[in-house]
């Protein structure tokens, strides 16, 4: 099986609040962003990388792939001001391809075995995304109010990677141009479209490093994996 896949590289960080993209803060010595590119640069069915980057980070980017010996990044379009646009970007870079996947370059604690089964069922089905069952009682609120408690056993926390048919997410992405729809995922995308998305169980430790504390949930995944 082979999947080119597309890493979203060209947020702020704003929640992360470092003053500057949380994607170059260090876990383990080694910053986020090659903890991220390193898992997909050892997949064997991993054909190309397309990283979406703002310009002004480039060059330092580059020589960031150079230091750690990443090789399969195949090119780093500019990102957009919204994720949905940065994905864009590399869509277009990609040109064409038969399976694509989108995984935000902020997750470097994804597994190859999720990976793998992601990219056979969007080559078996068209659509697949990666997410946990929700694990918390969950319930819906306005303006502080409880409005009702919704039923957990149907209800997933949605991550990444999300693996399409190339030709599936272009079309659904270029008619969400169209209509001026802007996602918080590629699924949505699909999935507004009429297409099925199917599910693809992964793992809590596949977390988005989005604030502080996620920094030191990272270093304890690393120490457990790699010892420390
Ligand atoms: N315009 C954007 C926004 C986000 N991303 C990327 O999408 C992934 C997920 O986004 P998020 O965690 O929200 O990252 P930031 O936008 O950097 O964070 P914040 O929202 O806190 O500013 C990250 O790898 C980020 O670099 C991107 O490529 N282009
Ligand atoms: C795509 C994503 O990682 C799925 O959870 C998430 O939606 C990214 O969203 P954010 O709003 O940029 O944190």
């Amino acid at each position: 099986m082979v999947y080119d896949v597309i890493l979203p590289a060209a947020g702020s960080g704003k929640r992360m609040g470092a003053g500057k993209n949380k994607l170059f803060l260090e876990l383990k010595e080694k910053p986020i962003l090659i903890h991220t590119l390193e898992v997909f640069e050892k997949d064997e069915w991993c054909r190309g990388i397309y990283l979406a980057v703002k310009d002004s980070e480039r060059e330092f980017i580059q020589n960031l792939l150079k230091h750690y010996h990443i090789t399969k990044v195949k090119a780093m379009p500019t990102g957009g001001a919204e994720r949905q646009y940065s994905v864009q970007s590399c869509m277009k870079a990609i040109g064409n391809g038969d399976i694509v996947l989108v995984h935000d370059a902020a997750r470097p604690f994804i597994l190859e075995p999720t990976i793998h089964k992601l990219v056979e069922a969007a080559q078996q089905k068209g659509a697949a995304i990666a997410g946990v069952r929700a694990k918390d009682t969950m319930k819906r609120v306005e303006e502080g109010i409880i409005q009702e408690t919704v039923d957990r056993s149907t209800l997933w926390m949605i991550q990444t990677p999300q693996a399409f048919r190339f030709e599936l997410l272009q079309y659904a992405e270029n008619h969400a141009e169209q209509d001026g729809f802007l996602g918080t995922d590629e699924s949505m995308l699909v999935e507004r479209e009429g297409e099925f998305v199917y599910m693809v169980e992964s793992s809590y430790e596949n977390v988005k490093i989005t604030t502080k504390e996620d920094l030191v949930f990272g270093e304890a995944i690393l120490n457990q994996r790699i010892g420390g």
